[in-house]
């Protein structure tokens, strides 16, 4: 062929090159289209709950319980549940295998999240974490695994050891709520880690603030009530009607709330910078990037480091707040199984508070906590992940677009990997009684920290916060059922309003020294903490 065209002239040659290319076009194109259709007829019918015309499956979606809902979901249509909302398809993946199959293998496609309007535009939260996977996201996540990766964080174990003795020391302080104490835990590192903020009391301005716009994130803008979806989510258009129009009261909220975020992103940065300039500043993350840039700082990099500062205290609170809220429940409801735990502790610690590097020595408390993470399943729905282009899986169409929801709550106790799966069963993960393969295949840290490109980057800070936390607060403390003034027990009430993260309501407890002796441990340790 390349011989024969070598004789004709070259305007010949060029039509002949035109043609060739039209055919190759066309065929191509018909191919393309016949798979299409070929695939779109050999489509199966979606599983999922009837729909009503135009609204689809708009009043199936949960108003409260969401992991209920997506429990039933699973059990009524198996591994894979289809729904409609307004238009939008969801998919709810309930296997490990549809998971791995679509979200870490088909990563490429599946690791967008969905447009979030509401917060992102109007309310002027822009983190890249909420936004599809793009360069921002790129060099934000980038940022984020310079403090967080598993090389950095042991740098943070003395800061974490600090910070437990605190914990302990307030848990102990019958005039405090639990709760509080906890969130301050968590808070405080991540503020320190970040900003090279020291919190030295509950009053502590950047504390409240940090707290009080992650509640606001949690529970009003991100879970709408009572559907946790926005209108103007779905209906984009909406974003332009002004505010004092009847039904625009989504836009006069977002105002609001825009005065009280905008200022918790810009702030801490802006501090650091001023101590940088005035050589007082600690060593942190933001500190750490502003010196080493110092001349080269661009307007781009600035805006990564802001937002990836803010990403990192934002992801913290909540998550691990709610690993060691069901630590405390789980030592209510389950004390035999912590006893085992305890002995195993007081046999390698002795007089003091245990460090990391106890850790390779407590194997059982290990599978304590393996189990503690797979029964809180912190963010029990994972965070939606958005299709990028038409797939096919199992015989279904998935469009475009579809947001993707993995039910990490339901693959925590998928009965095939956890037999009896409610159940507080630590020695499910116990080398003695499994082989290797088992316990990695139960390991709940594979889905609880969610998937693929988007897997939380906080995993290793999270682990560590965890661990040490619940092994301080078993070797320290007695966490009890509270007797009433007539002597009756008061049963803990387990219940999660939260639409988002597992964190259980405040439940009646209480939480003592075990001894004398541990109280003094606690104090001393107190006493002789210093951070470099
Ligand atoms: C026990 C504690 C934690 C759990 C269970 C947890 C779980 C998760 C899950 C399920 C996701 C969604 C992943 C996906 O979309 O597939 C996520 C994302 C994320 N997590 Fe965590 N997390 C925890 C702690 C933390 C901590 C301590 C930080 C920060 C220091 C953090 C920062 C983030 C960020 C930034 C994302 C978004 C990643 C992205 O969109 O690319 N998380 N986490």
């Amino acid at each position: 062929m390349s011989r024969a065209i070598t004789s004709y002239t070259p305007s010949v040659l060029k039509d002949l090159w035109l043609f060739d290319v039209l055919i190759i076009l066309v065929v191509t194109s018909l191919v393309l289209f016949a798979r299409h259709r070929a695939n779109r007829l050999r489509t199966r019918p979606r599983p999922g709950p009837p729909g009503l015309p135009v609204v689809g499956n708009l009043f199936d979606f949960p108003t409260t319980d969401p992991c209920l809902a997506a429990a039933k979901w699973k059990e009524q249509y198996g591994d894979i549940t289809f729904l409609n909302i307004l238009g939008t398809t969801m998919v709810y993946l309930h296997s490990v295998e549809a998971v791995k199959d679509l979200l870490v293998k088909r990563g490429a496609i599946y690791s967008d999240r969905p447009p979030l309007i509401m917060v992102t535009e109007l309310c002027a939260f822009q983190p890249a974490v909420l936004g599809s996977y793009d360069d921002k996201l790129r060099r934000q996540r980038a940022l984020m695994d310079r403090v967080l990766g598993a090389a950095t964080v042991p740098t943070y174990h003395p800061l974490l050891e600090l910070e437990t003795c605190g914990l302990l020391q307030r848990l102990i302080d019958s005039t405090e709520d639990y709760g509080v104490s906890i969130t301050r835990y968590a808070s405080t590192l991540s503020l320190l880690v970040v900003y090279g903020h020291r919190v030295t009391s509950n009053d502590d301005e950047m504390l409240v603030t940090a707290k009080e716009i992650t509640d606001l994130l949690s529970n009003e803008i991100l879970a709408a009530p009572p559907k946790g979806i926005w209108a103007v989510d779905v209906f984009p258009l909406l974003k332009y009607i002004p505010s004092w129009f009847p039904f625009a009261s989504f836009k006069r909220k977002a105002e609001v709330w825009r005065e009280q975020i905008v200022p918790f992103i810009e702030r801490p940065l802006q501090e650091v910078k001023k101590k940088v300039a005035e050589g007082t500043a600690i060593h942190s993350f933001c500190s750490l990037i502003l010196q080493e840039e110092q001349e080269s700082m661009t307007a781009e990099k600035d805006y990564d480091v802001k937002w990836a500062a803010n990403t990192i205290v934002t992801g913290s609170i909540d998550t691990i707040s709610t690993v060691v809220q069901h630590t405390l429940l789980l030592m209510l409801l389950h004390p035999e199984k912590f006893s085992r735990a305890r002995e195993e502790i007081d046999n390698i610690v002795k007089g003091r508070l245990p460090t990391f590097a106890d850790r390779a020595s407590l194997p059982f408390t290990e599978c304590v906590l393996s189990e503690v993470i797979r029964l809180a399943a912190p963010i029990p729905l994972g965070l939606p992940h958005r299709l990028r282009q038409d797939d096919f899986y199992d015989g279904y169409l998935i469009p475009k677009d579809s947001v993707v929801i993995a039910n990490i709550v339901g693959m925590l106790r998928d009965e095939k990997l956890y037999s009896d799966p409610e159940a507080f069963i630590p020695e499910r993960f116990e080398s003695t009684i499994v082989d290797e393969a088992t316990r990695k295949a139960r390991d709940p840290r594979q889905w609880a920290f969610g998937f693929g490109r988007r897997r939380c980057p906080g995993v290793h800070l999270a682990d560590s916060s965890t661990w040490l936390a619940l092994v301080s607060i078993v070797a320290t403390l007695d966490v009890t059922k509270v007797i009433d003034m007539h002597g009756n027990t008061i049963e803990p009430e387990v219940k999660f309003d939260n639409f988002i993260f597992r964190l259980p309501n405040k439940f009646a407890c209480r939480i003592e020294p075990r001894s004398k002796y541990h109280e003094a441990i606690i104090a001393n340790a107190g006493l002789s903490a210093t951070i470099q």
